[in-house]
């Protein structure tokens, strides 16, 4: 098959207006019935996570699926877990909005798993999202997850790959998945040669869900792929931003969503996040970053950049001066851009060198440092970069380089926008303030 939707995959995000979002009051009224009930809300992990004394079993989840989760060393649901799971497990459409790095994947994943009656030869689950590592990192959330229910099937697709390969899955009835996880081109694309049937599909999710329905093109090929599935299913959205019109964009895929902002734009920052700037002259970048590399402790960095030949330079650079960098983008072969990204979460290289493919969603629980090398195109993007330290709760550092009156435009909109002061960078900054211990 023709793989023309492929360019769909990555493309430039365009400027979006943001707007605070009250915390909704039918979320408040649970929230405090929760404090309440659970003698209020409790701080774990001498972390910045919020927790509920709350368990993972207070979900009445499956056996198999509270097994998983002990497995995975989760203890505590976070905020919006606590927020979302519920919901999702009584079946009704979700727009969930919670910060970066706070779980929302688990959200989708145990509640999916939790209702899904797999049926051999019918794809049930179908989830979208914008990147193919992020599709690749999303299934291996369901392995670890569905660990213990191995009759449910889950499988990835995305372009870049051969579709022979997911066609023979997709047609024979053994190795047929239950739970597709993918990029809107390659997804799309089987559907229409009809090697994909969404006619069962009872859970349709959408993570990232702005990234998926900003951009015109994008939003069409969702459409069409969400057109080729039943009436009647579960439609489930997620994201850390999003402004008022997406909002509305996303609740027309929906009947009488639940809608649930845990966070309200101001709130976004990670509070576990050091941030800084630099003001440089552009010259000055590569000197400053093997500076800051040299100085400061970190136990793995991403340093994000505005293109594919800036990242494929920089780290070249990096690596003549025997720093252990890999790079990340779109201009190479799908198989590498995987074989990268595993071997950045395998801790086999501590610095990437990434375009902003590798801004949103990506979850690698080492990084404990971001240096925008290049500033990001608009605010969002920033909170998105930024939050790849700070996972969940823990310490981070993010340090943006400042080169035109443009960049600090930037700055200035993201100060503003998320009510968060971000200083010069000091001399020196204490290791405690930014590594866990
Ligand atoms: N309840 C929990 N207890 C401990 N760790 C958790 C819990 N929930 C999620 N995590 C971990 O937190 C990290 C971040 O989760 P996840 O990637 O789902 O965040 P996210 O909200 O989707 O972030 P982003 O907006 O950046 O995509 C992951 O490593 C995940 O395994």
């Amino acid at each position: 098959m023709a793989d023309h939707n492929e360019d769909l995959i990555d493309y430039d995000e365009e400027e979006e207006t943001l707007e605070t979002v009250p915390e909704s009051a039918e979320v408040k009224d649970v929230q405090e019935a929760s404090d309440q009930a659970n003698g209020g809300p409790t701080e774990q992990k001498g972390s910045y996570v919020s927790m509920h004394s709350t368990g993972f079993r207070d979900f009445l989840l499956k056996p198999e699926l509270l097994r998983a989760i002990v497995d995975c060393g989760f203890e505590h649901p976070s905020e919006v877990q606590q927020e979302s799971i519920p919901q999702a497990l009584l079946g009704s459409d979700i727009i969930s909005q919670a910060k970066s790095g706070m779980g929302k994947t688990a959200v989708f994943v145990l509640a999916t798993l939790q209702q899904v009656d797999p049926v051999d030869g019918e794809v049930s689950v179908i989830v979208l999202c914008h990147t193919r590592e992020l599709a690749y990192q999303i299934r291996n959330e369901y392995s670890r997850f569905g660990k213990y229910l191995p009759a449910v099937r889950t499988e990835v697709f995305y372009g870049g790959t051969p579709v022979q390969t997911d066609t023979e899955k997709l047609k024979n009835k053994d190795t047929c998945p239950h739970v597709v996880v993918g990029t809107p081109g390659r997804v799309w694309g089987l559907i229409r040669d009809k090697a994909l049937d969404a006619s069962h599909v009872k859970f349709f999710v959408l993570d990232e869900c702005d990234r998926l329905l900003d951009e015109i093109k994008m939003r069409r090929v969702v459409q069409e792929i969400f057109k080729s599935t039943p009436v009647n299913k579960q439609v489930m959205m997620f994201t850390a931003t999003m402004s008022k019109e997406t909002r509305q964009v996303c609740k027309r895929f929906m009947q009488n969503p639940h809608e649930i902002y845990v966070d309200d734009e101001t709130k976004l920052t990670l509070h576990g996040l050091l941030q800084y700037y630099v003001e440089l002259p552009p010259e000055k970048k590569n000197r400053k970053l093997s500076d800051i590399l040299d100085t400061l402790e970190f136990n793995q960095v991403c340093i994000f950049v505005s293109s594919v030949q800036r990242a494929n330079h920089l780290n070249k650079l990096l690596q003549e001066c025997s720093f252990p960098s890999i790079c990340i983008h779109s201009g190479m072969p799908q198989e590498e851009r995987i074989a990268r990204y595993k071997s950045f979460k395998d801790f086999t290289h501590r610095i990437i060198v990434a375009t902003d493919i590798f801004g949103r969603g990506i979850d690698v629980e080492r990084v404990n440092i971001v240096i925008n090398y290049d500033i990001p195109a608009t605010p969002h993007d920033y909170l998105h970069r930024v939050g790849r330290a700070g996972r969940f709760g823990t310490k981070g550092l993010a340090i943006t380089f400042v080169s035109t009156d443009e960049d600090k435009e930037t700055l200035k909109k993201v100060q503003e926008r998320f009510e968060v002061s971000i200083p010069e960078m000091p001399e020196s900054i204490d290791i405690a303030s930014y590594m866990n211990a």
